[in-house]
């Protein structure tokens, strides 16, 4: 069919979606779907999603209507656990112990997509990663443990652990857990998917414990958390509440989350009832901490996931009015961890001014973990991306039934008239970017992870920390622009010890990227094209976005260890890590030079 849709390949701002089609009344058009549910809208009860398309109902009534948010993993929590202790009787009036704790594992049929993402940590392949080198730089660096039983992280925790199927640490479980445990700062650059949530919330839960009967200020009204966990998606916070509510499950800690595009009144209800760990998005916290229902004052652990996505241009002065300018305890007096898959050495600079005397830790050679994934890049031009697409769905429907492919492109209109077109061809699809409303996000977030549709297509909002089962394929329709942001992106596969494909489409728009795309194919043992090498050969460095830092083959080592850095801590003292074999450190694409930090899409971000 050639329709308007079909010709707006990447989006490139013409204006192809207004009015509603008809005939197709499954669809509404992205400026019609932000409007705020209407009172009678919320009256009417939610119909089913279409099996094609979550797209199904959007001019209908909102899933959130009549107050049941459509997570059961996150709305209404009640809380009870005390099993543990860790709480005291100074609460300012929170509810806690009132309500009984919703058991994070799924057991209840209602969580069946948790209980389901639990059992894919069975027969996980950690092998894959057992050769895994480290670098550990810093002063006195604890030494790594080799298996959960050698960290005394308590009963409960353990249990968790247990229930959560996790066996064996993972590297960067075992190197980084033992650092904070022993209440050091710590830099981590480790893989994609390789656990590091785990990494920092064990530690943190274990903190929060040990610091049993810690006396909060009493503030009606106000919610004092102990931790702080920073994340730049609400898609993303949402995933490490879940994970840090199973590991905290029966162990006396609460965890909260709050984001942006969801109804802060259930955040606030949530925060009332009381709260250690705060999942948040900085957006939303930032307008906590202005009406005041929330005080870092009483923070004792800080942690930034995707640290390098919080502290360059787009989010970096939010983060220094949360940590710096509000009430949270300097570095020094609270524990702070950032941990990221890349560390360009801008924002390693950048990050020493939240640390002290912090220990940096690179987990995976460059080449080592991307061996998991198989990259294929394929000279395509505009104008043939969607034929081409078609021909790699078509042979992926072939030889796995339950694969999920995610495609990134580099616009939300773009995203859009692709999700539309691959319907319209028979391709169940759906679409998440920052023009949807949160509602429509996690709907289509849930219809891709069941596999009701299959084929996500999404801007740079879902290239970080979402860890989705069963991705076999991760298509870069438009590729970025950033060799950091293509790392992030294909680690949506391959993961956990699990091998994935990843497929570019490189044309002439992407030259720029060419020679950080083969330094990273080369080192990650990739086979490259030849047409490929000859296009990075003609272009210079230049100083763009993708210049690498002197780190030669080595990713993102600590910067510190450069004697380009003047800040901060020391560093000097150096170690092999538990499973060093060798040379060749670092993170998988961390280390690029000045400029290295991504413009992204910054109005698909939260
Ligand atoms: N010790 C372990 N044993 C088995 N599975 C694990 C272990 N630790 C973590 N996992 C699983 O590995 C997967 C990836 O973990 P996680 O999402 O924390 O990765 P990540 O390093 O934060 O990735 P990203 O860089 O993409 O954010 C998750 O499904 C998690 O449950």
């Amino acid at each position: 069919m050639t329709n308007r849709w079909a010709d707006s390949v990447g989006g490139s701002g013409s204006d192809n979606n207004s009015g509603p089609r008809t005939g197709r009344a499954a669809y509404v058009p992205p400026h019609l779907r932000n409007r705020p549910p209407s009172a009678d809208s919320a009256a009417q009860p939610s119909p089913a999603p279409s099996p094609a398309n979550d797209r199904v109902g959007y001019g209908g009534p909102p899933r959130w209507a009549g107050g049941a948010r459509p997570d059961p993993g996150r709305g209404g929590s009640g809380y009870g656990g005390r099993n543990a202790g860790g709480w005291n009787s100074n609460t300012g009036g929170w509810e806690r112990g009132r309500d009984r704790e919703v058991n994070p594992f799924g057991e209840e049929e209602e969580d069946a997509e948790c209980a389901s993402s639990g059992q894919e940590t069975t027969g996980i392949n950690f092998d894959a990663y057992e050769d895994i080198p480290v670098e550990a730089s810093g002063d006195n660096v604890p030494p790594p443990v080799n298996t959960f039983a050698e960290i005394d992280l308590g009963e409960a925790v353990n249990a968790n652990i247990r229930k959560c199927k996790y066996v064996r640490p993972t590297p960067v479980q075992r190197n980084a857990i033992p650092i904070l445990l022993a209440g050091r700062d710590l830099m981590a650059c480790a893989q994609t998917g390789s656990g590091k949530t785990a990494a920092f919330c064990f530690p943190i839960i274990n903190g929060i414990m040990r610091d049993n009967l810690v006396q909060r200020p009493r503030a009606p009204r106000t919610a004092f958390p102990l931790a702080l966990i920073l994340s730049p998606t609400r898609e993303l916070s949402s995933q490490i509440h879940d994970e840090a509510r199973k590991f905290a499950y029966q162990t006396g800690v609460r965890v909260v989350v709050a984001y942006g595009g969801a109804p802060i009144s259930q955040q606030l209800r949530e925060l009332e009832r009381g709260v250690d760990i705060l999942v948040a998005t900085p957006g939303r916290l930032v307008d906590l901490l202005e009406r005041a229902r929330v005080s870092l004052q009483m923070i004792k652990y800080l942690a930034l996931d995707e640290a390098d996505r919080m502290l360059d241009m787009g989010f970096e002065p939010q983060i220094r009015k949360i940590v710096e300018q509000v009430d949270m305890p300097p570095s020094g007096r609270r524990q702070t961890m950032l941990f990221s898959a890349t560390f360009p050495k801008e924002i390693q600079r950048l990050a020493s001014d939240f640390l002290a005397n912090y220990i940096f830790l690179a987990v995976g050679r460059v080449g080592s973990s991307t061996d998991l994934i198989l990259q294929r890049v394929e000279y395509v031009q505009d104008a043939d991306k969607r034929s081409h697409l078609m021909d790699l769905l078509h042979a992926q429907k072939q030889s796995e039934e339950q694969s999920l492919t995610l495609v990134f492109v580099e616009t939300k209109k773009g995203a859009d008239s692709l999700e539309y077109w691959l319907c319209q061809n028979g391709f169940p699809a759906t679409t998440i970017h920052g023009d949807r409303t949160q509602q429509e996000r996690e709907l289509a977030l849930r219809s891709f992870k069941s596999g009701r549709t299959p084929i996500l297509v999404a801007t740079d909002v879902a290239a970080r920390g979402l860890d989705i089962p069963h991705v076999a394929h991760v298509v870069n329709f438009d590729l970025p622009n950033d060799i950091d942001d293509y790392v992030h992106r294909i680690g949506r596969t391959g993961r956990a010890g699990k091998s994935g494909l990843a497929t570019a489409f490189f044309n002439d728009h992407n030259i720029s990227l060419a020679r950080s795309l083969v330094e990273l194919m080369q080192e990650a043992n990739q086979e490259v094209p030849n047409w490929l090498v000859r296009y990075a050969s003609r272009v210079s460095y230049g100083g763009g976005k993708n210049r690498r830092g002197g780190g030669g083959r080595f990713g993102s080592r600590d910067i510190r260890r450069e004697g380009s850095f003047n800040r901060g801590g020391g560093g000097g003292d150096y170690h092999g890590g538990g499973n060093s074999g060798g040379g060749g450190y670092g993170g998988m694409s961390g280390g690029y030079g000045g400029g290295g930090m991504g413009p992204g899409a910054p109005s698909a971000w939260d």
